[in-house]
């Protein structure tokens, strides 16, 4: 059924649902558009709406062919709208779900795009913040790129930041996407363009080998990894791209490339990694991930549920995020907005991306670890991960696909409790786990599991340290105002 969205916008049919509105595909007076109707509760807080026009100006300047162009902010009574260009397609992880991995050089030209985008933003001085395969779009109408690649455009410039509310942002805050999320977040400091180039890399990561590098379990958990685990190359990476992709993930965000240092790099390597299938991974979970004291989130309780009281989160401010729409699966992350930080000029707890036991560059196959991922998965039967279900009201009972989350930075301390220097090693297809009696490498590899369960008892005491972390939160920040949406990013 249409409906009039301020005087020149008319919305014709939902394509599709997310944690901020609903998208509508509409019309205007120079044709069809997307328009972004935020949720009403959203729509009725007034500072939100005095953001959403200050905003005005940064958003609609955005234009390239990488972005996803806003073409106008609407306030009309208790509607606020967000009227873009509307792309005919699908969003990139509704491709992941469907291909579960994707070929090295379209996924390299995909991620391409991203940092081209990226770059531009950055020009501009705003930082995305909520870099995700859901807020890639894939346009199907365009001519494909390398590999068949559909050309990406980013989308949801400043829409976390804007839902991010006063009231629930406080320096000690984290809200966001715990999977995507750049150590230096975890650790409070303020989001810079590098956050960005890190979210960018877990994505390209992600489509390679089906997982993000640091995902999986507890939210808490997955922070924790940010910060004190390297990552070990993907089994039959093209040494080059693996290089990017580690230096692009690197703890210290001055060691990570600029978005258009990464998009260069990334076209000089689409030539040669034409024709390569996609790689081979093994992405089952481990029981080694058990030792993280971790859990599956598809096995998180609903609204309400372990995960949904304001205990485990502590502040109890989440807020709720609805999804489902032309998007069928179900995932189990968060929005990458976050509270400003505070500290700046404190390093990186795991600051240098050759930090202690991380794995160098380039040299695939050298991650020693068997810590798994314990992924969820697609719709393929394999669990999957479903959302952590924060529910203040609003969120219908089949939409746990995006949420927000709230944790409290840890301390210093806490962080210091992790497995530092450990990396996880994604095995390829086949591969026996490290430390089993099936592993010819079983002597050594023994040892270091011996050496990971006595990381891992540590861990599970650090974890619990961690939960009381969680949960101690509240009373303790001031209340801040956020960051302003458009930010001047110190280059790295
Ligand atoms: N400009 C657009 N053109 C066409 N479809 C769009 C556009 N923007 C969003 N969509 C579709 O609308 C759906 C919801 O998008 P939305 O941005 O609200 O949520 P999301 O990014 O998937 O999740 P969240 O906002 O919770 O992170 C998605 O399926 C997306 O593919």
């Amino acid at each position: 059924m249409a409906r009039k969205i301020g005087s020149r916008y008319t919305a014709h049919r939902i394509l599709g649902r997310g944690s901020a509105g609903t998208v509508w595909l509409g019309e205007g007076p120079d044709g069809p558009v997307a328009i972004k109707l935020l949720r009403e509760d959203l729509a009725s807080d007034e500072d939100l709406v005095e953001r959403f026009v200050q905003e005005r100006s940064a958003l609609l300047c955005l234009d390239h062919p990488s972005v996803v162009g806003v073409r106008d902010l609407v306030v009309d009574g208790s509607d606020l709208a967000l009227v873009m260009q509307l792309v005919r397609g699908t969003d990139l992880r509704t491709r992941l779900e469907h291909d579960r991995r994707i070929a090295p050089q379209p996924a390299v030209s995909i991620a391409a795009d991203v940092a081209d985008g990226l770059a531009a933003a950055h020009a501009a001085g705003i930082v995305h913040r909520d870099v995700k395969p859901e807020n890639v779009l894939l346009d199907a109408l365009a001519p494909a790129g390398p590999g068949g690649a559909p050309p990406a455009l980013l989308t949801d410039f400043g829409v976390a930041k804007l839902i991010d509310s006063p009231r629930t942002t406080r320096a000690t805050s984290i809200i966001g996407t715990p999977d995507y999320l750049a150590p230096e977040i975890v650790e409070g400091l303020p989001p810079r363009a590098s956050v960005d180039i890190y979210a960018l890399a877990t994505v390209l990561y992600e489509l390679l080998a089906g997982f993000t590098p640091f995902g999986g379990g507890h939210p808490g958990a997955v922070l924790r990894r940010h910060v004190t685990e390297s990552v070990a190359p993907l089994p039959g990476i093209p040494d080059e791209l693996w290089l990017l992709i580690h230096q692009c993930l690197a703890k210290a965000p001055a060691s990570r490339l600029r978005a258009v240092e990464v998009a260069a790099r990334l076209r000089e390597l689409l030539p040669d990694l034409e024709g390569l299938p996609p790689l081979d991974i093994d992405e089952q979970p481990e029981d080694s991930y058990d030792s993280y004291g971790s859990y599956d989130y598809g096995e998180t309780s609903g609204p309400g549920g372990e995960y949904g009281s304001d205990a485990a989160y502590g502040e109890g401010h989440a807020e709720a995020r609805t999804g489902g729409g032309t998007v069928p699966d179900q995932h189990g992350r968060t929005a990458a907005t976050t509270a400003a930080g505070h500290g700046a000029g404190r390093q990186s707890a795991g600051a240098g991306h050759s930090g202690p036991g991380q794995s160098g560059p380039g040299h695939p196959g050298s991650g020693d670890s068997g810590s798994g991922h314990g992924h969820g998965t697609a719709a393929s039967g394999r669990p999957r991960r479903a959302a952590v279900p924060l529910v203040h009201g609003g969120a219908s009972p089949d939409s746990n696909r995006d949420t927000h989350t709230s944790m409290r930075v840890p301390g210093a301390d806490e962080l210091a409790g992790g497995a530092h220097g450990t990396a996880r090693a994604p095995r390829a297809a086949g591969e026996p786990r490290a430390g089993s009696a099936r592993n010819p490498l079983s002597a050594a590899a023994a040892r270091r599991r011996r050496i990971k369960l006595g990381a891992g008892a540590a861990v599970i005491a650090a974890v619990a340290g961690f939960g009381g972390w969680l949960a101690a939160s509240g009373d303790d920040g001031e209340t801040t105002q956020p960051a302003p949406a458009v930010e001047h990013p110190e280059q790295p």
